[in-house]
């Protein structure tokens, strides 16, 4: 579903992604595992089309990336990033409605409702700045799966989400992947958390150290 082929990224001469090649099926969920400044949010930010790669071709459901002409790819993903991306001001259910108005998708402010309660979310009335910050992670990633993408790219999505949700936003996503072919690519520095949703893990910058960690726990590793 997803190719990415010789992708390179670089700021001026400091070169950030060189030669990326992988290839992502459907229902495929592949971790992302670097160092601090690997580039894994680049990589991310680049698939979702907020960023523009220096060379590559990128591929999505038979559709190329045209940098002048994305809508027809930005309907296919889903992006939960790193910062928190939501109106403080405004309740759950104001966000939830906002952000549905926004995607090409209708949904009932039941099935709003009800994703939130996916996501182990259950303060739609209140304002998002009652919300703790884990709280506001879990209505990140609801918001991000308004428009039921075929792709979804999560930078840090659950960073200060207690364990027991964690676990279960997990077996959620997973759900996602076997039931409707959801393909996702998962940043994350928590290698349990790596190992108990990713069937495979890519691994990117210099250093070496995950590789080896990862391996030794059993797991299947890439180095791009
Ligand atoms: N707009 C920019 N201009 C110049 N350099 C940038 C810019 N954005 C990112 N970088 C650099 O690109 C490199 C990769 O950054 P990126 O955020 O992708 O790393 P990361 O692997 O996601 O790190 P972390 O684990 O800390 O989130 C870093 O050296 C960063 O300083």
């Amino acid at each position: 579903m997803l190719q990415v082929e010789a992708l390179h990224k670089s700021y001026g001469n400091h070169v950030i992604l060189e030669d990326i090649t992988f290839t992502l099926e459907k229902g495929d969920i592949v971790g992302l595992v670097g160092e601090n400044g690997a580039g894994k949010s680049t990589l991310l930010h680049i698939l979702a089309t907020l960023q523009k790669p220096s060379k590559g071709k990128l591929t999505l459901n038979g559709m190329t990336y045209h940098w002048k002409s994305l809508s027809h790819i930005r309907r296919q993903i889903g992006f939960v990033p790193q910062e928190i991306a939501i109106w403080d001001h405004l309740t759950v259910e104001e966000n939830m409605v906002f952000f549905e108005k926004l995607s090409w998708k209708n949904k009932s402010k039941e099935e709003l409702q009800n994703l939130c309660l996916d996501m182990k979310l259950n303060r739609w009335k209140e304002p998002v700045h009652t919300l703790s910050g884990g709280m506001k992670r879990k209505l990140n990633l609801a918001i991000s799966l308004i428009h039921e993408p075929k792709l979804l790219l999560l930078d840090e999505p659950t960073v200060g989400i207690d364990l027991k949700s964690k676990q279960e936003i997990a077996s959620y996503l997973k759900d996602l992947a076997t039931k409707r072919g959801v393909a996702m690519i998962y940043i994350s520095h928590d290698m349990n958390e790596i190992m108990n949703l990713c069937d495979q893990v890519f691994c990117i910058g210099d250093d070496s150290f995950y590789d080896r960690l990862l391996t030794q726990a059993g797991q299947e590793v890439i180095r791009l």
